[in-house]
């Protein structure tokens, strides 16, 4: 059997594929794109969408309880019906999935293939019984939870991220083991539909590749909530108790498990590329199964690419997106784009959120620059004074001799768009002189931001 012949195949269907499959069928390109599961991928099924879903049906319950602290009261205690909150953030789903469906179907020249591909040869794909060749392939084929190998491990109900958005139950006492992006959205979300949360981490303190003040300062926010939040947890393991789960914390005897109902693993994802005949292909992956590419996202194989949360060059659904936009670009457009131009911003969604982009201070630091700070607190920004959401910070780091900011991070109310005004600075290679005359509406939060500037120091001064 001949294998069918295509101009460029595209493995899974999530943030980079559909899109670059758009582009290429614009050009006029015959185009596979291969999905085994969900068109639309983490993001639109288990991701983003519903995550951001919930996190919104969660604050509006928790403004709700706040009603009298804005001068309303409600007639009676505020109520969450799960169900109903699973329901609204399904049909998010379910929009946005038949969404992208309509879309890959309106491509005259792609074929959207249902089915676990892999590879038998660099440039020639299985798919069940069809084999199907081109000179160009891109794997787009993401990640997924990744499950340690504790005790008790396969001997109790663990939820993921896949279970958890679906989930149509409150839990008694909800575990959450991981705390950062997706421990800490999970965790703040559920407190506020009424569980009892306790989020378990591994390091001294909650997601720690940031500052150690945002570190601080989630911890308060999310403490003044009530949820529970024990660190250091270097011994992680899980029993059956009756109904519940005992997660074990540390190994000392004196150190009592938490007792929940269900557990929530949040402890880093792992990429899609264990049943993908890398091997038969001869493509490099380093040593955690993320495949190996250049600037230009081009694997060790002429003419394979891989984009998005596969290739480790990125975790974020807006980072897979500009993979797409860089390989088109460079294929289609004759432009010269890489991944080291970009600069890369994200934000984690507790309410209020953090919004960060560039470098953190420490890593500022360790770049041996001379260096800028300034610090502002929320309850200086009078937006979020009048909103009622004055916790957390805005900071900025700069360069003292070029000028540039090198880093940013807002945790506070609208800090996810806020700090847009900083990446766009950054992105054009403004300097901290410039970006200080701008002019910003009243009131923002964005409005501090020269203000941010005009303020900045030397540490010691
Ligand atoms: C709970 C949660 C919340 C998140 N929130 C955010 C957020 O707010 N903002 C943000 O930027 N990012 C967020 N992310 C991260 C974001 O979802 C991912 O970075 C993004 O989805 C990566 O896109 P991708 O295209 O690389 O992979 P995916 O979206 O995972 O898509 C890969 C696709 O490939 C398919 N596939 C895999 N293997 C094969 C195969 N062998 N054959 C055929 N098909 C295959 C899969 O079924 C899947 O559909 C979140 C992630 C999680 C888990
Ligand atoms: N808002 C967003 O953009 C968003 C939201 C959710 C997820 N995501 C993406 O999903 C990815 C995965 O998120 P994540 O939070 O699962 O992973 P992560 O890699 O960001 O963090 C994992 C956490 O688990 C801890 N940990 C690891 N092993 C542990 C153990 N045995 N016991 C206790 N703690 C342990 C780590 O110290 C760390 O704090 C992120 O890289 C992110 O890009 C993004």
């Amino acid at each position: 059997m001949s294998p069918d012949t295509f101009d460029a195949i595209i493995i899974g269907a999530g943030q980079a594929g559909p899109s670059l499959a758009g582009r290429l069928n614009d050009a006029g390109m015959k185009v596979a794109i291969i999905e085994r599961h969900l068109v639309g991928g983490t993001c639109v099924n288990t991701g983003c969408k519903p995550t951001k879903t919930l996190v919104a049906s969660a604050y509006a319950a928790h403004t709700a309880r706040r009603g009298s602290e804005y001068g309303f009261t409600i007639g009676g205690p505020i109520e969450i019906d799960m169900r109903a909150v699973a329901a609204r953030a399904r049909k998010i789903i379910l929009d946005s999935r038949a969404g992208n469906e309509s879309w890959l179907a309106g491509m005259s020249n792609v074929e959207l293939i249902r089915g676990h591909a892999r590879f038998i040869a660099s440039h020639t794909i299985a798919v069940g019984e069809r084999e199907l060749t081109a000179p160009l392939i891109f794997v787009n084929v993401g990640g997924r939870a990744n499950i340690p190998n504790a005790p008790g491990v396969g001997e109790v109900p663990l939820l993921t991220n896949t279970d958890i958005v679906a989930l149509e139950k409150l839990p008694r006492h909800l575990v959450v083991v991981g705390g950062s992006y997706i421990g800490l959205e999970f965790a703040q979300m559920y407190r506020r539909f009424g569980s009892e949360v306790t989020i378990v981490e591994r390091s001294d303190r909650l997601i720690a590749r940031e500052d150690p003040d945002v570190s601080d300062e989630i911890r308060a926010i999310l403490e003044r909530e009530g949820v529970t939040i024990r660190l250091g947890a270097d011994c992680i393991g899980f029993e059956r108790r009756g109904d519940e789960i005992a997660v074990s914390v540390n190994c000392e005897s004196n150190n009592a498990p938490v007792i929940g109902s269900h557990v929530l693993m949040a402890v880093g994802r792992r990429p899609n590329t264990d049943d993908l005949g890398l091997d038969k292909a001869g493509i490099d992956t380093d040593g955690q199964g993320y495949i190996t590419v250049d600037d230009r996202l081009q694997t060790n194989i002429p003419g394979v690419y891989a984009l998005g949360d596969c290739n480790g060059r990125g975790a974020f659904t807006h980072t897979a997106y500009n993979d797409f936009e860089i390989v088109a670009a460079n294929l289609l457009d004759g432009e010269d784009r890489t991944v080291d131009q970009r600069i890369v911003g994200y934000a984690l969604y507790i309410d209020p959120p953090l919004a960060r982009v560039g470098m953190t201070d420490a890593a500022a630091e360790k770049s041996g620059r001379r260096l800028l700070f300034s610090k502002r607190p929320m309850s200086r920004v009078g937006r979020a004074v009048e909103k009622g959401e004055s916790q957390g910070f805005m900071k900025i780091v700069a360069d003292a001799d070029t000028r540039q900011i090198l880093g940013a991070a807002i945790l506070g109310t609208g800090g996810d768009e806020a700090i847009h005004g900083v990446l766009d600075m950054m992105h054009a290679g403004q300097t901290i002189d410039t970006f200080r005359w701008a002019l910003p509406i009243h009131p923002t939060v964005s409005e501090l931001l020269p203000t941010l500037l005009l303020d900045l120091k030397n540490r010691g001064s």
